[in-house]
């Protein structure tokens, strides 16, 4: 039986999945810390594997693809030293079947292109990919498949963090989805503006580009906030928050030997 390790590895999450005969079979989340060594993610590696799924360890590859630079070599170190198999990184040298025709298509982030291959794959273009991560990202991919751009705004809980820093009568909030959208105290107030503000903020960011690039796009949402908003949203088609491990499952298949 053919089993994957597939590697997301954001600013604030590394979201691992095991593919099975091209199945995700499982996942799990580690907070992403910059300072933790190969022999500690190691470590968490091995620890989750065995309580979940002790016949896992076996391994016919791995795929990664990183936005945090100093992770990327921790983690190749990790995969070759405990799982035995150094990882295809999503980078120059990889086929993705998708043209990128921005003005510096190597400053891209890799999560941006794992995800335009997951959505053209899914949904077919023209596609956009809404990610809610420490950032929102925003990917416009054209009919023909190539990835013209996009957005990159603050990300959901990024923002709400930075509001509570700097205001000081204003809690750290719990983010949930109020009951009304006028809030009536300040709890309430505040995750009413987070939660129909940023669902707001992807609306008009979708709008606005069905206007610049009039298309018949299908918009799919992904990342760890994404839930938050899908339900108030009216632009976004379709929620998948296993996009981004789709997107590198199907990396794994085109390159492999
Ligand atoms: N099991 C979960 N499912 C969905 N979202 C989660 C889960 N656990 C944590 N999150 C939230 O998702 C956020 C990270 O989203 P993610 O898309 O992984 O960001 P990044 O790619 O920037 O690391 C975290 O801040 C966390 O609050
Ligand atoms: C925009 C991002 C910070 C999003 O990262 P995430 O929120 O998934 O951690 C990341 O894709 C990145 O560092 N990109 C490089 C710049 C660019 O894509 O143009
Ligand atoms: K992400």
């Amino acid at each position: 039986m053919e089993r994957i390790l597939v590697m997301d590895v954001g600013n604030s999450n590394i979201v691992l999945g095991v593919f099975e005969q091209g199945r995700l079979r499982c996942q799990w989340r580690l907070a992403t810390v910059r300072a933790r060594t190969a022999d500690e993610y190691g470590l968490l590696m091995k620890a989750l594997f065995q309580a979940e799924a002790p016949d896992i360890r076996e391994l016919d590859g791995i795929v990664m693809s990183s936005v945090v630079p100093p992770l990327m070599v921790t983690l190749a170190e990790t995969c070759k030293r405990y799982l035995g198999l150094a990882p295809l990184v999503v980078g120059p040298g990889v086929k993705t079947g998708i043209s990128v025709v921005t003005e510096n298509p190597r400053e891209v982030g890799a999560d941006r292109i794992v995800n335009a291959v997951a959505a053209v794959h899914l949904y077919g273009p023209p596609v956009m990919v809404v990610d809610c991560g420490t950032a929102i990202t925003v990917c416009v991919i054209d009919e023909q498949g190539r990835y013209v751009g996009g957005l990159i705004a603050p990300g959901i809980e990024t923002a709400a963090e930075a509001l509570y820093q700097r205001a000081a009568k204003l809690p750290r909030i719990e983010l949930v989805r109020p009951k009304s959208v006028v809030g009536r105290n300040t709890i309430a107030s505040m995750q009413a503006g987070t939660i129909f503000g940023f669902a707001g903020l992807v609306d008009g960011i979708v709008e606005r580009v069905r206007e610049e690039i009039p298309l018949p796009f299908h918009v799919v949402a992904t990342g760890g906030m994404a839930e938050l908003i899908y339900p108030d949203s009216r632009q976004i088609h379709d929620l998948n928050p296993n996009l981004t491990l789709t997107g590198l499952y199907l990396l794994w298949q085109k390159n492999r030997a």
